[in-house]
């Protein structure tokens, strides 16, 4: 870049100016020399001022040639610097005059494309529509004499893209006349990769690459809206796998992360490009599908997503099948904003799992009506111990053809201030999935070991006590706690049963396995509550650390008029017996049923046809011996 024409015409008008000056100083002198002899012509008064007279310009001249000079140094130092600057620049800096000619271009200009751009217009340098643009850019700023900003995609010689950034400004002369556009260029293609990854990260899920919640809320606001505009139905699935906690906590949670990233492939596949797929954290799943209402293709979207889901997968020399869960909600029939739809879909989604997991639900009314009721539940839940709401009742077992009961079963009771009994089919399950089901479980272990021990000093003389535990309460530090127990109460481990559910005993946890080998180690006995609920082969009884089974009530009813309750407690009975366990049928009813259960070989019953639940101290006044 250079600025030295002005420097060079400054010096010249100098030069012009010094040479007048001396040709006036010489014409005053000629004539002021005809009076006076040479040697003494300064000494005349007259010639002496004509020529000082003379001499002045010259002199004025000279200072202000003097001046120019240094001015013209100092500018021409101060453009090296300035051109320097410019050059060290890591921008592009560019001048182009009105025809669109680089007449300034910094070093950077003139290496980052590979062509010096100098003395060059843009239609020399770039692709005519490219060149095109960037004169109409110019022409426009001119028009305009505003800045203009734009980004740029170009390619250099060496083939590499670069996005640029570039700001143009009108440029004007001292006297207000445009002369160019000054242009500076950066290059963006790193920021934009570093903003662009920043903004995937804020909105992808870093496992799975699915859209995360933040995107999910705002793709599916704008489904939403678009649905709105043309009238359209909407669906949304929300997709849970069963038991994934069982896996991370037995396989650990590498496999646990592999599973969900081929779990994510398999529903992206299943899904059409319009479709948005999320993963809300977890195993939990949300699938929007625009355009869909049709009650039937829905059914059969679901299914197709739970098969894929359910092939098996290998992983890490793991071969695992899983199965999920799917909860269903339709715009704008079960709600018409983003919260409402989620929160129905969660709710048809639990229905789902309780229904027995593997299969899907469609939103209904009566779901969010009851998970209100739950949740108001679940808050008098955990007010409901310290205010001593519960109680434990005592069920008798006998053995067939026996009047005295040898077992109980404790069983406990909720009696709500303003709502009366509640189940504790209702309230366990919310103890379960808050995690009180440990405290509210050991109250309740204590209370009946305490009650036992009490009907020993009064006389009511029982094997066994049998106690329900949840899946959860077992967890590392269980056998302890409940060793601890009953060494304070001086109970004798040999006269606990523990009652657990088929499923929980089958999830294959090691912990619960440990926990429970640790306590029969002590003389506790461990019974399958339930059993025959839980899907689970027979031949798989043979594993399990039990000693005592308990025919699940649901086939007992109808044992007599559905031959495949029939069929399934006679084989359990039969398998039982082989393995030498100990079978108790529950919710015998009638004499028909005891009938049929005492053929098929079944030593022990419990049910109302015997004895119903009862408190303590009805116990004691019933079962007392004499
Ligand atoms: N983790 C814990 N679970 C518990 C505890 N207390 C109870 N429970 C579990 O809740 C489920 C429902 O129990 P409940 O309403 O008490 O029902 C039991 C009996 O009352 C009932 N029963 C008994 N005989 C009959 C009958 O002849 N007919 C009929 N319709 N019902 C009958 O069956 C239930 C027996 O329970 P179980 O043997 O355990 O299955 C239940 O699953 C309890 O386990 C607790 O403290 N902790």
């Amino acid at each position: 870049m250079t600025n030295s024409v002005f420097a060079a015409r400054q010096r010249s008008w100098s030069g012009v100016a010094l040479v007048l000056s001396g040709l006036l100083a010489i014409a005053l002198l000629i004539p002021s020399t005809r009076f006076q002899a040479w040697h003494a012509w300064w000494l005349h008064p007259v010639p002496a001022f004509w020529i000082l007279v003379a001499l002045l310009p010259a002199l004025v001249l000279l200072v202000i040639l003097i001046s120019h000079r240094y001015y013209a140094l100092r500018d021409r130092e101060r453009l090296a610097l300035l051109d320097n600057i410019v050059d060290s620049m890591p921008d592009v800096v560019f001048l182009k005059d009105l025809d669109g000619v680089y007449c300034i271009a910094n070093q950077r200009a003139r290496t980052g494309t590979g062509i010096d751009p100098l003395n060059k217009t843009d239609f020399e340098l770039f692709e005519p529509d490219v060149a095109r643009r960037h004169r109409d850019v110019d022409l426009e700023t001119i028009r305009l004499g505003k800045g203009h900003r734009n980004e740029e995609w170009v390619s250099t010689r060496d083939g590499k893209k670069l996005l640029l950034e570039t700001s143009k400004t009108p440029l004007y002369n001292a006297m207000g006349r445009c002369i160019g556009v000054l242009g500076v260029s950066r290059d963006i293609t790193e920021l934009r990769k570093a903003q662009n990854n920043l903004e995937h990260i804020a909105h992808h899920d870093a496992l799975t690459g699915l859209a995360n919640r933040t995107l999910l809320s705002k793709k599916f606001d704008f489904a939403l809206r678009l649905a709105r505009r043309r009238d359209e139905p909407l669906a949304v699935i929300f997709f849970d796998l069963d038991r994934f906690k069982d896996i991370n906590d037995t396989l650990g949670h590498d496999v646990g992360d592999l599973l969900l990233q081929e779990v994510a492939l398999r529903l992206r596949r299943n899904l059409r490009d319009s479709d948005l797929c999320a993963r809300l954290g977890g195993d939990e799943f949300i699938l929007v599908l625009p355009g869909s209402g049709e009650r039937e293709e829905l059914q059969r979207k679901a299914n197709q997503l739970l098969r894929a889901v359910s092939r098996p997968y290998e992983i890490k020399g793991h071969v695992l099948t899983v199965f999920a869960s799917a909860g269903i909600s339709i715009f704008p029939e079960d709600g018409r904003d983003v919260e409402t739809l989620i929160r129905h879909a969660d709710a048809a989604l639990h229905q789902a799992k309780e229904n027995g997991r593997n299969g899907f639900f469609f939103y209904e009314r009566s779901l969010t009506d009851s998970l209100y009721s739950r949740m108001t539940l679940e808050q008098d839940l955990r007010h409901a111990l310290e205010q001593r709401q519960f109680t434990m009742v005592y069920q008798p077992q006998f053995r067939l053809g026996e009047a005295r009961p040898r077992r109980v079963e404790a069983l406990m009771r909720w009696h709500h201030p303003r709502r009366g009994n509640i189940s504790p089919l209702e309230f366990i399950a919310i103890a379960e999935t808050t995690g009180m089901i440990i405290e509210i479980g050991e109250w309740a272990m204590e209370t009946a070991c305490r009650q036992f021990l009490t009907w020993r000093q009064q006389n009511v003389r029982l094997d066994k006590i049998a106690i329900n535990v949840s899946a959860i309460q077992i967890n590392s530090g269980f056998a302890d706690r409940v060793l601890l127990l009953l060494k304070e109460l001086d109970f004798d481990p040999r006269s606990l049963e523990l009652e657990i559910t088929e499923t929980a005993m089958m999830s294959g946890i090691i912990e619960v396995n440990r926990q429970i080998n640790q306590l029969r180690a002590h003389g506790v006995e461990f019974s399958i509550d339930d059993f025959g609920t839980g899907y689970s082969s027979l031949s798989k009884i043979k594993s399990m650390p039990v000693s005592l089974l308990k025919i699940d009530q649901s086939f007992v009813r109808d044992i007599n008029d559905d031959i495949n309750d029939y069929e399934i407690a006679r084989a359990v009975i039969l398998m039982a017996k082989s393995l030498g366990l100990t079978v108790v049928a529950e919710g015998v009813e009638n004499q028909a049923q005891e009938s049929t259960l005492q053929r098929l070989g079944c030593d022990w019953v419990q049910g109302y046809l015997y004895g119903m639940p009862l408190t303590g101290e009805a116990f004691v006044e019933t079962y007392r011996q004499s």
